[in-house]
């Protein structure tokens, strides 16, 4: 069971409210003259990530009182209770196992007093077989010919996270193969898809954990009539459809051999399931090896972050410094910015596995928050985002966190372009942190009447990460870091971050709407604007 302690009931938050009123106005750019050595105490390190959290609001005070907070909230319960299977996503009676997707410890790991381990294990070989008969040309369409285009249906946890992957480790692809994502309803995304592939050496791969998600099923049944009128016999199906569920019943339903079928369990989230069944299309785009060692990158991640004491444990400094952020100097969002352009899905990923998982109002007690959870996760790659919105992040009147992560060494070493590239984040955490003052800007000459305008305030807080290289492992430590980071947040919240009950009554809401679009009569069943919607669109549509 997961403690269940309101987080501003502890003595910490209270002193975290006084220690706040000493540190609001205290430019980090004096912590740093006070103290020489604070890159090296705030700059931690898993294995090929340097992560620097020196640019921060933060001294040894808020830290300890940050870490008081973990700790009377219960966070050792926490980890301790997911990593051993208890049953923390409570409200849909399920355990919360991503991480015994990516063991290699050799230990068991137990869901309802079961070692969950061999069917993983299964799985994942069964996905290894296929990748190799697959790649090696043994396995054939239906006219004899190699499979060279993959396009996964899914929406949601069921694509988001292998669309970020496979775009993050282009470098890796496997050589005349081409993969491609479908994910919106919007007829439009399975359209163009279709215009760029052949049906003979096409693998669909359905990727829907329930198998029962509207949009999911709609284009796999548009795909599936767009294949059979090439190959007008059904035995084709097996050739060229592949489920990737927990939902047995309904892949056989659809037609799919459950030969054909890559499993996983109701303990895996739809938004941290890349690392199970879901990512078979990483697997067939990168190599099934390539595709281990993004688990063994989260696999290590797992063990820094369920061994390592509190104020060295990355995630959970990270969860930290973004909590102090949001619930004491009132933040709302957090950019995600990486100078990476493989990496431009990053952020899109994590603001479904951070808004999802911590966008709550009601803490486990069932009570409604009176402090602020979750916030808005945004972002796009550098330098792109400089010449955007960095202005607004430099100069508005919010307050926008934000995460600089790059790499060291580049796939693609061209001219001088990385070193500029790198020259940028450097030069935007420096600014961010430093601003730049009125007698700089006299030096300058700057006209007086000028000068307001040219001001920065700095002191915006920023964490730096430096990855050697973007690799398959170093991408799985990655997504493993920000993982555990909301797990973190979502514990000391006090908040189920493993539900997403709030997407459900849109979803309810389209069913009942559907049936009211077939024909042209006028619909007065809703309030005024959504009837008048409807029937302006009805009207125009004739
Ligand atoms: O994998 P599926 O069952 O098709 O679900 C796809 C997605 O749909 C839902 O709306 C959830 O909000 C997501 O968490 C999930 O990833």
């Amino acid at each position: 069971m997961l403690p269940k302690i309101n987080p501003a009931n502890t003595e910490s938050w209270k002193l975290l409210q006084q220690h706040f009123e000493e540190m609001k106005n205290v430019p980090v750019k004096d912590l740093f003259m006070e103290d020489p050595e604070r890159f090296e105490k705030y700059s931690f390190a898993v294995p090929e990530i340097v992560c620097d959290f020196s640019k921060n609001r933060i001294n040894d005070t808020t830290t300890r009182l940050l870490l008081q907070l973990a700790d009377e909230c219960g966070l050792r319960q926490a980890i301790d209770a997911m990593f051993s299977g208890e049953k923390i996503n409570e409200t849909e009676g399920r355990s919360v196992l991503h991480t015994a997707l990516r063991n290699f410890s050799g230990k068991p790991v137990l869901s309802d007093g079961k070692d969950v381990m061999p069917e993983v294990k299964r799985v994942l070989e069964q996905m290894k077989s296929f990748c190799s008969r697959v790649h090696s040309g043994e396995w054939k369409g239906y006219s004899g010919k190699t499979i060279k285009y993959f396009v996964n249906i899914g929406i949601g946890g069921s694509d988001l996270g292998p669309v970020m992957v496979t775009e993050a480790l282009k470098p890796y692809w496997v050589e005349g193969i081409q993969t491609y994502f479908v994910s919106n309803i919007d007829g439009t995304d399975l359209a163009e898809v279709l215009k760029k592939i052949t049906p003979d050496e096409t693998m669909f791969l359905i990727a829907s954990k329930t198998f029962t998600t509207q949009e999911t099923m709609t284009n796999a049944h548009s795909a599936r009539d767009w294949f059979m009128k090439a190959a007008s016999d059904e035995k084709a199906v097996a050739k060229h459809f592949v489920a990737l569920s927990t939902n047995e019943k309904d892949v056989r339903a659809f037609g799919i051999d459950t030969e054909n079928m890559f499993e996983f369990w109701d303990w895996v989230g739809g938004r941290y399931s890349l690392w199970s069944a879901i990512g078979l299309s990483i697997a067939l785009t990168i190599g099934y090896d390539n595709f281990e060692n993004l688990l063994k990158g989260a696999y290590s991640v797992d063990q820094h972050f369920n061994e390592t004491a509190f104020e060295k444990n990355v995630p959970v400094l990270m969860a930290l410094i973004s909590l102090w952020y949001i619930n004491f100097f009132g933040a709302q969002s957090e950019a995600i910015l990486p100078y990476d352009q493989y990496m431009h899905r990053f952020p899109a990923y994590f603001q479904q596995g951070n808004m999802e998982s911590n966008g709550k109002h009601v803490d486990r007690n069932g009570n409604k928050v009176t402090y602020a959870t979750g916030p808005v996760i945004w972002g796009e790659p550098g330098t792109n985002g400089q010449h955007a919105f960095y202005q607004l992040i430099h100069q508005g009147t919010l307050l926008i966190p934000c995460d600089f992560i790059a790499p060291v060494l580049t796939h693609n070493p061209l001219g001088d372009h990385h070193r500029i590239l790198l020259s940028n984040f450097f030069a935007q955490t420096e600014a961010l942190m430093n601003g730049k003052i009125r007698e700089e800007l006299q030096a300058e000459k700057v006209p007086e009447s000028i000068i307001p305008f040219r001001e920065f305030e700095g002191n915006k807080p920023t964490n730096s990460f430096l990855v050697t290289e973007i690799t398959p492992t170093t991408l799985g430590e990655l997504i493993a870091l920000y993982e555990h980071k909301i797990f973190v947040q979502g514990i000391i919240w006090n908040i189920y971050s493993f539900d997403q009950w709030g997407v459900e009554l849109g979803k309810q809401l389209a069913k009942q709407i559907l049936p009211e679009l077939q024909d042209n009569s006028v619909v007065t069943s809703h309030d005024a604007s959504t009837n008048g919607l409807i029937n302006t669109y009805k009207k125009l549509r004739e």
